[in-house]
Order: structure tokens, then C-alpha cells, then sequence
């Protein structure tokens, strides 16, 4: 796991790391500047000229520091402070000095030569520090950094690209779309939430000698990015004398006439993803076209017909005696009853259950009916579905996502899964988890069926939450960057995912 902290958390870090270790504040000033001007290098053609623009704060000392760091190494640098430089901090001002002593003295924006293809420019205007929309000398000196890289220079953000707000990952208008970011220290939700993510390009995180325990001596809330070896280690490794009852049976609720495939994807994403046994209940008209897809499936006619509601406990509750996890939701027939029916089920059985599709829909109408819930429940709605879940308009479910996330799980005790670029799991201790992997050719019909199978093929092999939530949401989106190798954005179908679950635990030897 990656901790991803605000600015004020990585303020409260940084004082740490000064007040446990003595640490010279102009020292990690200085290990950041010499893993900038290392990733500037990186990216530059040979003989390359590096253009360095600074700001008023510790993020253009940063700059301040590569830009020695690179005239040491031989490079042509030249550097250009931006804006008013009285304002500038007394560390920036020491490193000013510094460079001066290298006999490069900042040059007017004006007069700076124009950097081509293969040429270098640092972007260390602003990082954690920004506080509104670029104006003036600022906005004009994004702008040129802009025309700059369409004419094929590579831009390099200290931090943060100048113009993004760390904290948010909105950005202000103008803002840098930079083509490397170094991180130092910590991430940033900056660099891990979108549309911030995008701007960034390939995030590179570098310690500075912040020290470890820094992240734990941070206060508020905890959010942090999944990493692949997270996934894989909360997965069991299979022993040579297990059997089919080893990995748990699945009951999946799903599916109506016209909406049996919806079934049919939950159960095979479920089987596909390790549960011993997949039962699909679904009223009688429906469960031939489910069972058609795979003789693996097994099927439970619910009797009766129409929307599923009060009449459907009893046999419900029978349904999940032996049962090891519940899925419910997709393309289920809803009626007025079925948020009901579904808080009744839920209060009955201590089973863990996730809770997708129409069955949001369902308990959107009370969500009090979740509180008397015995066993763990996931959510996992698209921002649609949380819309409805939050009673928020969708976009400012989007501009929101962590702390809506953070907020719905704590209210109701669960664990929420908030689809979308960069899928949040949240969970009701409040930690919220980020992650990583997926793509935009998910964006097709049946992906979250898929999802929601994986999540309750988890549970069913008794993996705790939050590790079941995130090592599900992990693999499935990995599962989805895998398939779109073969198939392409625009090719992607939810099936592929089936097979693109295989290839990630062939991946991770599970
Ligand atoms: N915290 C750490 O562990 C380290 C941080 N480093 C670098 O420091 C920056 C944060 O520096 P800070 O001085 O706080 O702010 P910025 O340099 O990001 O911003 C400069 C300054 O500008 C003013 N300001 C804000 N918005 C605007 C605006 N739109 N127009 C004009 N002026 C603006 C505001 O007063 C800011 O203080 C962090 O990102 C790292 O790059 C250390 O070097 C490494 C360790
Ligand atoms: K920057």
C-alpha cells in the first residue's frame, strides 16, 4: 500500500521528519531537487538544453536545486524565476544563491530561447503550495510551457504540475500537462485521482529522506493507492488436500427475463475467480437461458413471478442455508418491496453480501434497511448508483468521490466501492483505498456484473474485507487492462474479463 497525503499531511511529515530526526529542512529540499533534475535527465535527448522555471516557494527551490544538480552534470541549463521574487522563501533564496556560486544567474522569462523537440523543461511554478487559479506572469509562463510541449519538448513537473490542486486533483485553468511528475515523499491524491491523474504522465514517487514512520505520525483521514503485491498476497495460496467445499459456494440473486446473461456473468465471474459452487436463484422463466451458459452453474427456481419482494424471504433464507456469500443485484426484477426484502434477507443471515445494480436501486429507497445487517456488506455502485445511494447529482458525486465514499461507508457501516477511473473502496473504519488498474474499454455493458461475482468469490473463500474488496476491484481491473491488450479499448466486451481473470492468477501463481 501507498499512503497518499494532502499538503498538510505531508507539512505534518516533513515537520516530523525535521523535529524526530534533526533533519535540516534544506535537506530534503535538496534530495528532491536532485531526483528531479535525475527524471529531467531521464527524459531528455542527448545534448539536450534544460529550461527551469521557478516560483516564490519550496517548490521553484526544488527547481532551483535540479538546476545546479544538472549544471554539475554538464547539462545547459537555463533558469528563470516567475513572479515576484521578493516573495521568494529563504530556502529558495539559499539554493538561488547556491546556483549563482555555479555561475547561472536567472534570466528574464522573455528572453529565454525556445526549447525544441528533445529539450527539457521543469515545471517548478507551484506544488502543494497553490492556493487559486494561476494568474498574471504565472498563467502566461503555463501557457508557453504549453506551446512548448506541443513543439516537442518534454515538461517535467516538480511535485505537482503547476495549476493542479493537490488536494482535489481538480485543476485550475491554466494548469501544466506534464509528461513525467516526481512525487516526493508521498503520493498526492493529485497523482492518483482523476482528472488530476492524467495530468501528471508517468508519476514518479521518490523518498527524500522523509523516514517512514513519517506517514504515521500524520493526522486525518487515511487514503492510500493499491499496489499489486497487496492483491496478490491477500489471495490464499491453494493446498494439494483441499476440495470444492474448501472455497465456499456462492449464492448469486440475479437476473429476470431478458437479463439472464447479467446472471449468467456474476456466476461465471465467481467460478472464474475461485468460489467451489455458484448458485444462481432467479424466478423459473429465467433460469434455463442463466444455467444455458455453463454446466457449471447451478440453479435455484424462485418461485412466484413478477418483482422479487416480501413473498420471496422465506425462500431466500432457505436458499442461503450453506451458503458462504451473497451476491445480489444485477437484472434483478425490482418492485416497491424488493429494498425491503433485501434488509429482511440481510438482518436473517450472517453471510457477507454485495449488494450491486438494482439492488442499490432497491435500498436506495431506505437505506436504514442496511443497518440491521448481520454479516459484512459491500456496495459497489457506479456514481450513478451512488447518486441515487447519496441523493447528490452525479457530478458532484465526481467531484467528491473519496469523501463521498468515506461518508456512506461510515454511515452505514460497510464497505463501498465506488467504480469508476481510479475505483475507491472505502470502508466503514474510514480508510479509503485507491485503485489503479482498469481502463476505459470497462466502460461496456456487464463489467460490474463481473465485478460483483469476483467480489463474492472472495468473501465466499472467507478473505476479510477490506482486503476481499480491494484485491477484487485489483484483479478485475487488471483483468480488464489484460484483455484490452488482445481486444483493444473499443473491442473489450464484459466476457473478455472472464478470461482476462485467468491470466491474472496464472500472473500471481494462484
Ligand atoms: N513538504 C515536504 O515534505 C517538501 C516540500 N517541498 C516542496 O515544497 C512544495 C510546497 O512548497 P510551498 O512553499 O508550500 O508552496 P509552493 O511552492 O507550492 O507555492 C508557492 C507559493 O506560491 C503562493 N501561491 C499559491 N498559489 C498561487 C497563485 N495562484 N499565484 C501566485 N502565488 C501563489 C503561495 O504563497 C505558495 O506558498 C512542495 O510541493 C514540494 O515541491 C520540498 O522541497 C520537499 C519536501
Ligand atoms: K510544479
Amino acid at each position: 500500500m501507498q499512503r497518499v497525503l494532502t499538503a498538510v499531511q505531508m507539512r505534518e511529515a516533513e515537520a516530523a521528519a525535521q523535529e524526530r530526526h534533526g533533519m535540516p529542512s534544506g535537506l530534503l529540499m535538496e534530495n528532491a531537487g536532485r531526483a528531479l533534475a535525475e527524471a529531467a535527465r531521464s527524459v531528455a535527448a542527448p545534448g539536450a538544453r534544460f529550461t527551469v522555471l521557478c516560483g516564490p516557494g519550496n517548490n521553484g527551490g526544488d527547481g532551483l536545486v535540479a538546476a545546479r544538480f544538472l549544471l554539475e552534470g554538464g547539462a545547459r541549463v537555463v533558469v528563470s524565476l516567475v513572479g515576484d521574487t521578493a516573495k521568494t522563501t529563504p530556502e529558495a533564496k539559499r539554493n538561488l544563491t547556491a546556483l549563482e556560486g555555479f555561475g547561472e544567474s536567472p534570466r528574464a522569462f522573455e528572453v529565454l530561447p525556445e526549447p525544441g523537440p528533445g529539450d527539457v523543461v521543469v515545471d517548478a511554478l507551484f506544488g502543494t503550495g497553490l492556493r487559486r487559479a494561476p494568474e498574471g506572469a504565472f498563467a502566461d509562463a503555463i501557457g508557453t510551457m504549453a506551446r512548448w510541449r506541443r513543439a516537442g519538448a518534454k515538461v517535467v513537473a516538480a511535485d505537482v504540475p503547476s495549476g493542479l490542486q493537490s488536494d482535489t486533483a481538480e485543476p485550475f485553468t491554466p494548469c501544466v500537462e506534464a509528461d513525467v511528475t516526481v512525487a516526493f515523499g508521498f503520493l498526492k491524491p493529485a497523482h492518483e485521482l482523476e482528472p488530476g491523474a492524467s495530468l501528471c504522465g508517468d508519476v514518479r514517487r521518490v523518498d527524500i529522506a522523509l523516514g517512514g514512520e513519517a506517514s504515521r505520525v500524520v493526522s486525518g483521514p487515511e487514503l492510500f493507492r493499491v499496489e499489486e503485491k497487496d492483491a496478490r498476497e491477500a489471495l490464499p495460496v491453494r493446498r494439494a488436500d483441499s476440495h470444492k467445499g474448501t472455497y465456499g459456494h456462492v449464492l448469486v440473486v440475479a437476473g429476470s427475463p431478458g437479463k439472464t446473461g447479467a446472471a449468467a456473468m456474476v456466476a461465471l465471474a465467481a467460478l472464474r475467480s475461485g468460489a467451489g459452487l455458484v448458485t444462481v436463484a432467479t424466478r423459473a422463466e429465467a433460469l434455463p437461458a442463466v444455467m444455458a451458459h455453463a454446466p457449471e452453474i447451478m440453479g435455484l427456481a424462485l418461485p412466484g413471478d413478477g418483482p422479487l419482494g416480501k413473498g420471496d424471504l422465506e425462500a431466500l433464507k432457505a436458499a442461503l442455508e450453506g451458503k458462504d456469500a451473497l451476491v445480489m443485484g444485477p437484472g434483478i426484477p425490482r418492485g416497491p418491496e424488493t429494498g425491503a426484502l433485501i434488509g429482511d434477507l440481510l438482518a436473517a443471515v450472517d453471510v457477507p453480501a454485495v449488494l450491486d445494480a438494482d439492488a442499490l436501486n432497491a435500498v436506495a429507497e431506505d437505506l436504514s434497511v442496511l443497518r440491521r445487517a448481520k454479516g459484512p456488506v459491500v456496495l459497489t455502485p457506479h456514481p450513478g448508483e451512488m447518486a441515487r445511494l447519496t441523493g447528490k447529482p452525479t457530478k458532484e458525486v465526481q467531484l467528491h468521490r473519496v469523501g463521498m465514499a468515506r461518508q456512506l461507508a461510515a454511515a452505514l457501516h460497510v464497505t463501498v466501492v465506488l467504480k469508476g477511473s481510479r475505483t475507491l473502496i472505502a470502508e466503514a473504519g474510514g480508510r479509503v483505498f485507491i485503485n489503479p488498474t482498469g481502463n476505459p474499454g470497462m466502460a461496456t455493458g456487464g463489467t460490474g456484473d463481473v465485478l460483483s461475482g469476483v467480489c463474492g468469490a472472495l468473501l465466499a473463500q472467507a478473505l476479510p474485507l477490506p482486503q476481499a474488496a480491494w484485491t477484487a476491484v485489483y484483479a478485475h481491473g487488471l483483468a480488464g487492462d489484460l484483455a484490452a491488450e488482445r481486444r483493444g479499448l473499443m473491442g473489450l466486451i464484459a466476457t473478455d474479463l472472464l478470461k482476462g481473470l485467468g491470466s491474472v492468477w496464472v500472473r500471481w501463481g494462484r
